[in-house]
């Protein structure tokens, strides 16, 4: 409803008739009244076409918003404009204005239910835990709606089952009940939290601290800088989120004035987050854990959604507590001027960098060292602010946590900067120092001493030695992961992939490293039946979580999910049972992380495996060198093993494979096709010139001098892809539809391979398919030849 609210002011009483003899006025009306946003004095403007209809107020006629630029700084006293569609206006014998038109019919509900589903941007891992309850997806509402008056049997075992389906999407994060419990959570007492903290614990069903989270919040609640480090999946968003709830908790709200004179709460948190997708995940998280804080406002502030619509949000509820951002969208809010700048500095007690090691990095670099120099370190700015370090509120707080067991005892006062991830980069430091690095260097995990000096430069800390805590210095990697290599031909990559995913139906997370193959591999599986979404940077936002959203879908529990690296850091979904390195990643941390989305928290398995062509050998020894130390190449079980596919079984799936990569290649042509011909069209048109889409084919068209590059095979399959008839395509269509239908005798066991669902994990845990080797050579072997 908030669109409509927010855009829709209170109906004003109908003008006063026009004289007889006046023509008649199409009822453009400007709005005096606003009921809501007191502080945006700009009126609506309606427009109206005029038709034939029934008896309606304006009220009930169904007007439509017209879609408008986000930024409207120079459109002055302007708010918004709708507009409506087949409206007579008439006037009676005593001069009454009367609209005859479209009453809001089903469409414009449906449009207006959509406008509003639209404002919850991110339905995916989502609690809305305002009210401290249990929330209903946008599916499960309408279900729950629909059921309403009188609930069938059958209806109220679907509510049920979306009601779960739900909690599920939630993941670990999602509430288990509404009813009140009593909170018994010993294993967290030494921590001194407090009770909203812990009823949330409770609810999620968090009974023992992570060790992540047993380290770092009694040194956070101390007031301390800190360098957190912790395999992925270990509860590290907890392990800041935790005292940043306590500290909200145990302090009264700073307050500013607006220029209104409002009073406005000032940001506690700032929380910044390298992709949209986990700055999502955070916030969701961060709202389960602050269920019983409700008065808590966290708001998310990302790029590819309406930066207009985020800034409302920062304000809407008298001020926001903590903001989850990506850097790039933060600069835009605070470029915006209304003050950011001064809220920030002078409300900020946390500054957390999420993922620090690839915030850090070239490219995501100079907005964070921007963010940093704009809010300054606390102190400097706050003499002339009136919000003096010595705050009494703030060494009260102070004198209550550091009684806190296993804390350091000095008091710390300022804003604290915590950094987290579960690999720190070492050629990273040398970029940024301007020291340039040796080749080969880049994705190197530094140590503690590396990690401490680099950041300690690079982050503007209060304290000179921020604590750093290492929850898992022997690896970064999920414990309960098993690691596999495939090694096979470049070319039969989309094989083993279809292969495995066949073989071991699972929720899924495919990465490449490039968008062509995302874009190439999603028609294929999908060709292949197999429900696959795609993910990277260059679709739009909704696409993008809409991706997500269906991936981690409990509805679907063998999923799919193509992705670039814009996946590989710190995603939360549930279930994620198998990692698929379809190139080998270009940094030995990204490998990390993109394993790290499976095996997550406490308990979890999960399985990665490399499909490895013969080039890629050496780096993949490499890779393994670096992530589980030179040691792992020569130890009698390696980390990372061999894993013997079934190779009768592989040939079997090889007619499939080809025609579903025809009928793909043929579909990315056609897509491309119209894309260069809408380009062309569009410029043919600038020119004033006319656009003659043969004319144009042989400039624009599919075999370039890009295709040239790419080697013999892929131009002549682009070239089949590009001339392929209808026909053709019809019967490669019918052929593939015709051997999908078909089983696959396994081969192994009495099984057909389509109605197995064979657990990866625990094939790997009892050795099944490992070979003994690595990457088929010997350990001496291996050693000499990775230079160890
Ligand atoms: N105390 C806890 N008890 C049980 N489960 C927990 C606890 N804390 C966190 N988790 C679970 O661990 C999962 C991973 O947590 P989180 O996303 O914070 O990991 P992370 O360390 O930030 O991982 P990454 O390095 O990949 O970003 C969450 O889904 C949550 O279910």
């Amino acid at each position: 409803m908030k669109i409509r609210e927010l855009r829709k002011p209170k109906r004003p009483p109908p003008p006063p008739p026009p004289p007889p003899s006046q023509p008649m006025l199409p009822p453009i009306i400007k709005s005096k009244k606003r009921t809501r946003q007191p502080a945006d004095p700009k009126p609506v403007v309606k427009r109206a076409k005029i038709n034939n209809g029934y008896k309606v107020t304006l009220d009930e006629l169904g007007w439509k918003e017209v879609s408008m630029p986000d930024r409207l700084d120079d459109v002055e006293g302007f708010y918004g404009l709708e507009e409506i569609d087949g409206v007579d206006v008439e006037i009676d014998g005593s001069g009454r204005v009367e609209y005859k038109g479209a009453r809001k019919g089903k469409k414009d509900k449906k449009e207006e239910k959509e406008a509003v589903d639209d404002e919850d941007e991110w339905g995916g891992i989502k609690n809305d835990c305002d009210s401290g309850k249990e929330v209903i997806s946008k599916k499960a509402r309408k279900g729950e709606k629909k059921a309403a008056p009188a609930k069938s049997e059958k209806q109220q075992k679907k509510a049920k089952r979306l009601k779960s389906e739900d909690s599920k999407l939630g993941g670990s994060f999602a509430l288990l009940s509404d009813e009140d419990e009593d909170v018994f959570l010993p294993a967290w007492n030494s921590l001194n939290l407090s009770l909203p903290t812990l009823r949330a614990l409770s609810k999620l069903n968090f009974n023992t601290p992570t060790p992540i989270q047993s380290s770092a919040i009694p040194e956070i609640v101390a007031g301390h800088d800190l360098i957190g480090k912790a395999s992925t999946g270990s509860g590290k968003t907890l392990a800041f989120g935790i005292p940043i709830l306590e500290y909200y908790l145990s302090r009264p709200h700073k307050i500013s004035k607006t220029k209104e004179g409002a009073e406005e709460k000032l940001p506690v948190a700032l929380i910044l987050s390298p992709t949209r997708e986990l700055a999502h995940q955070l916030h969701a998280h961060l709202k389960a854990l602050t269920a019983y804080a409700p008065d808590m406002s966290i708001v998310s502030v990302t790029g590819g959604l309406s930066l207009q619509k985020q800034i409302r949000k920062l304000t809407e509820r008298g001020g926001v507590d903590v903001i989850v951002a990506t850097p790039g969208r933060l600069w835009e809010v605070v470029s915006e001027g209304q003050g950011w700048i001064a809220k920030l500095r002078r409300g900020l007690r946390f500054l957390v960098v999420d993922e620090a090691d690839r915030l850090l990095q070239e490219g995501h670099f100079k907005e964070v060292e921007e963010v940093m120099n704009l809010l300054g370190r606390r102190g400097a700015e706050s003499e002339g602010e009136g919000e003096g370090e010595g705050d009494i509120d703030e060494d009260e707080y102070f004198r209550r946590r550091n009684s806190v067991k296993g804390s350091s005892q000095e008091q710390v006062t300022g804003r604290q900067t915590l950094v987290f991830s579960a690999t720190f980069h070492k050629g990273l430091q040398q970029k940024l120092t301007g020291k340039g690095g040796k080749k080969g260097l880049g994705g190197d995990l530094m140590g503690e001493k590396e990690s401490m000096e680099y950041l300690l430069k690079k982050l503007k800390f209060k304290d000179r030695a921020p604590k750093f805590i290492d929850a898992n210095p022997v690896g970064q990697l999920a414990e309960r992961l098993r690691e596999g290599i495939i090694e096979c031909g470049a070319t039969e990559k989309d094989l083993y992939l279809y292969y495995l995913l066949l073989r071991y139906p699972s929720k899924t997370l495919i990465f490449t490293n490039s968008i062509t193959s995302v874009n190439r591999l999603s028609p294929l599986l999908t060709n292949l039946n197999l429900p696959a979404h795609p993910l990277h940077s260059k679709m739009i936002q909704k696409a993008r979580l809409r991706s997500l959203e269906r991936f981690s879908s409990p509805t679907y529990p063998n999923s799919i999910l193509i992705a670039t690296d814009v996946a590989a850091r710190g995603l939360d979904i549930q279930n994620v049972d198998l990692i698929i390195h379809y190139h080998l990643p270009r940094t030995a941390d990204t490998y990390v992380h993109r394993s790290g989305r499976t095996a997550r928290g406490v308990d979890a398995r999960g399985v990665s495996i490399l499909l490895c062509s013969p080039e890629e050998v050496i780096g993949v020894r490499r890779l393994v060198a670096k992530v589980h130390g030179p040691e792992s190449l020569s130890t009698a079980r390696y980390a990372m093993r061999s894993f013997d596919a079934d190779r009768k079984l592989v040939t079997r799936l090889k007619r499939r494979v080809e025609l579903a990569k025809k009928v793909a290649d043929c579909q990315i042509e056609k897509t491309k096709k119209g894309h260069e011909d809408e380009w062309l069209k569009a410029a043919a048109e600038d020119l004033g010139v006319e656009y003659n889409s043969d004319g144009f084919t042989g400039n624009g068209g599919s075999g370039g001098a890009a295709a040239g590059k790419r080697g013999k095979g892929r131009r002549k399959r682009r070239e089949t892809a590009a001339t392929a008839t209808k026909a053709e395509v019809a019967s490669w269509r019918a052929e593939l539809a015709g051997l999908l239908k078909e089983k696959v005798n396994a081969g192994f066991s009495t099984k057909y391979l389509t109605a197995g669902n064979v657990n990866l994990a625990q094939a790997l845990v009892n050795d099944e398919g490992m070979s003994a080797s690595f990457l088929g050579l010997e350990e001496r072997r291996v050693v000499d030849e990775v230079g160890m």
